[in-house]
């Protein structure tokens, strides 16, 4: 029996473990399965909690189809009241190690089932790895791609993760879906990237819809949010501080100099024990039937 906690920031929601309870399991198919919503416990996320030799602790992050992100914005606060609960951490402001850096969280209130956190993303990167290069000033923004013969205007930019904005005059679920996967997918992203729909309300009010990589579409996305409120800024001169609208709730998230700082909440659904077989459950192959 596996013992998790269950946790949702803004409607993103997340499977935590220890480390310590999972040795000897491979964490990409234990990812698959728990956060499988008909197989298993369901979620858009799993999160390894460990031990740091660079941090305060580590978060390891998994997304739903099994596949390792470097960072998830909603998943640290999450993370962050998670460690605070169990009494990992001593203090309400801490470090974290992610794949994406060391970052600073802050359990800015609390109650028991919820707590406001605040997060310091980093700065946004617009040369990375992940991220398509461009000849003009290095910076993938407002660039054309082709989709079934269509032209989109794009940009792209890593904080936290790869992240890719485009910017529309009305959010639509279908559109979404259907132009999240194709650009999640496309060849000019070799580790494919996530998929912001971006509506400029007014200078300091944005709404996002969100394709993740490796999940598809989700309630929110913190690092998502992030990215949409730095080219909102950049792009739509909007305010160096924007409320962000997603499905799940709202976020805050203030540009400073040393980084974007993510306000938002985290709250415990529920602790459990997970019945786990090696074997991820429905994935028996149908003709054995
Ligand atoms: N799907 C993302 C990771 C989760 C990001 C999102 N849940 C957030 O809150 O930042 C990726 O593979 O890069």
């Amino acid at each position: 029996m596996l013992k998790f906690c269950k946790y949702q920031g803004t409607g993103n929601d997340f499977i935590i473990v220890k480390q310590s309870e999972i040795d000897g399991v491979t964490y990409s198919s234990l990812a698959k399965n728990v956060c499988d919503r008909r197989f298993g416990i369901g979620a858009d996320g799993m999160i390894v909690v460990a031990p740091s030799t660079v941090a305060d602790i580590r978060m390891i992050f998994y997304n739903a189809d099994g596949s390792i992100a470097t960072m998830c914005g909603n998943g640290i606060r999450c993370f962050a009241k998670y460690v605070y609960d169990h009494g990992l951490v001593g203090q309400t402001s801490f470090s974290v190690e992610t794949l994406a850096g060391v970052l600073t969280v802050e359990l800015v209130s609390m109650t028991n089932e919820e707590s406001n956190v605040r997060v310091n993303m980093g700065c946004p990167c617009y040369v990375h790895p992940a991220v398509p290069k461009v000849t003009s000033d290095g910076k993938f923004i407002n660039q054309t791609i082709e989709l079934e013969g269509e032209p989109y205007t794009i940009s792209s930019l890593f904080i936290g993760t790869i992240h890719t904005v485009m910017f529309v005059s009305e959010i639509d679920e279908k559109m979404a879906t259907h132009l999240g996967e194709l650009i999640e997918n496309h060849a000019m992203y070799p580790q494919k990237t996530n998929v912001n729909f971006c509506r400029v309300i007014d200078p300091h009010h944005i709404e996002v819809l969100t394709w993740e990589k490796g999940v598809g579409l989700t309630l929110a996305c913190g690092t998502g949010s992030a990215a949409c409120a730095v080219l909102s800024r950049q792009l739509y001169q909007c305010d160096q501080s924007i409320t962000v609208s997603i499905k799940g709730g709202t976020l805050l998230m203030e540009q400073e100099e040393d980084g974007v700082y993510m306000t938002g909440p985290a709250r415990l659904i529920c602790t459990g024990q997970y019945v786990y077989g090696e074997s991820p459950q429905g994935e028996q192959d149908l003709d054995s039937f």
